[in-house]
Order: structure tokens, then C-alpha cells, then sequence
């Protein structure tokens, strides 16, 4: 199987890239996978995957850390993420949202793949996320979000890449490490580190054992 992992920058995959003895570029092809990091945000992902997504691949598994707005989830925990939306896709009309859908031009909401049949991810939560260009750390949009889509994670690329593989038919699959919770923003509460390295010890085991 020919997989193609993507991740926004090289810090989130820094014990991957150091236990593969990786080369300090964006797209690395190996012979057990390739690598792909896009650069943060949904427009730098779409045309880095437009650039390098093809359909000799079999798998794209997106890697990354997200926020989360579920307090149950320690930090550091890994998810599944099987659907994800363009939350901010649409039109303001007055204090309602229109979706894209509703307007006509298109679909917010896209679903993961069928993932490899391994413990690996049937062992992790599987949640709805969402896709934003602005973090959100303001009480009264947080709540106005958590109102309309009931969000658990919220990263700055996953629909984007879900979006990606749908157009070429390639299933996908996102896991995310949980570095913060989507609060008033604080950003000595984050806990990257600690996501970061839970995120790389399951993608090495995962591609040293699948
Ligand atoms: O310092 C900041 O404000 C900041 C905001 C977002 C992300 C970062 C990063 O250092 C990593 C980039 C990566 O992180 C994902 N991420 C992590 N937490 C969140 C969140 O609460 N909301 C949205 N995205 C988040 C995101 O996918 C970025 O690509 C620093």
C-alpha cells in the first residue's frame, strides 16, 4: 500500500522525521511512504496537494495537532477525526450562518476514508472537527460555534485535505494530537510538546508495523 502522509509543518513530525533520518525537504518519497508537509492553513495544504497528491496513491493519512473543545480528552490524546467541516464557508446573514451548502456553491462537510483495518486507528476516539483560518479564542464565537456544529476538534487543514482526496477518490484518514483546548486564548496552557511527541510515537509504530 502506497501512503502519503501530510502534515502542516515539520515540527509536528519531528520524531517521525528523526526516526526515518529524513531530508530537510517538503515532499520526501521513501520506500514505505511519502511525506508531504504543506505549510499551515487550508490554501497552502490545497496547493501542496495539488502539486504532489496523485492517484497512484492508496492511503493519505493527515497528521497533525488540533485544538479540542471536549474537556474530557486530555491533552495529548490522540482522535480520530472521520468528519470535518469549512466552518467559516458561507455568508453571515444578519445573526444567522449560511453554509455553502445553503447557498448553493458547494459542500462545508467532508468524511474520512475507510481506514486500514488495524488497531491502530479503531483503537482511537473517532470525532467530528472542524476547519478554520482563524484560531478561535474569543468566548462568544466559541460558543456560537459550539452552538451550531458541536465541534470536538478544530485544526487549520483537515477538510482540506479530506477535500483533496475526494476529488481523486483517495480514502483518507486524520488523527490529531490534542496540544490546547478552544478557550479564551492562553497560549501557556498548550501543551505541544507533549501532543507532538504522542503524535509521532503512534505514527512510527504505525508505519513500522502495519
Ligand atoms: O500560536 C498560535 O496562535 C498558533 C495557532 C495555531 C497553531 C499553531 C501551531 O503552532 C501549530 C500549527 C497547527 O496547529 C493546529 N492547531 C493546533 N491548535 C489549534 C487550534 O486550537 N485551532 C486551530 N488549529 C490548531 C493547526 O492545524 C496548525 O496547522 C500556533
Amino acid at each position: 500500500m502506497k501512503i502519503l502522509i501530510v502534515a502542516a509543518t515539520r515540527a509536528e513530525l519531528s520524531g517521525l522525521c528523526g526516526y526515518f533520518t529524513l531530508p530537510e525537504e517538503d515532499f520526501i518519497q521513501t520506500a514505505a511512504f511519502d511525506l508531504l508537509i504543506t505549510g499551515v492553513g487550508m490554501t497552502a495544504t490545497a496547493f501542496a496537494l495539488g502539486k504532489y497528491l496523485s492517484e497512484s496513491y492508496n492511503l493519505v493519512l493527515n497528521l497533525g495537532i488540533a485544538g479540542c473543545y471536549e474537556w474530557k480528552y486530555p491533552l495529548g490524546s490522540l482522535l480520530n477525526v472521520t468528519h470535518d467541516t469549512f466552518s467559516e464557508l458561507g455568508a453571515e446573514d444578519r445573526d444567522e450562518f449560511l453554509t455553502i451548502d445553503a447557498l448553493g456553491f458547494g459542500k462545508s462537510s467532508y468524511t474520512a476514508g475507510n481506514e486500514p483495518g488495524t488497531a491502530h486507528f479503531s483503537l482511537l476516539p473517532r470525532v467530528s472537527g472542524i476547519t478554520v483560518n482563524k484560531v478561535h479564542g474569543n468566548k462568544s464565537s466559541i460558543k456560537a460555534i459550539e452552538k451550531r456544529l458541536h465541534p470536538v476538534t478544530e485544526s487549520m487543514e483537515g477538510a482540506a485535505v479530506f477535500y483533496c482526496c475526494e476529488q481523486l477518490g483517495i480514502p483518507c484518514v486524520q488523527v490529531r494530537a490534542i496540544s490546547n483546548y478552544v478557550e479564551e486564548r492562553n497560549r501557556e496552557l498548550w501543551k505541544i510538546g507533549l501532543a507532538v511527541k504522542n503524535l509521532n510515537e503512534w505514527a512510527i509504530e504505525f508505519l513500522t508495523n502495519r
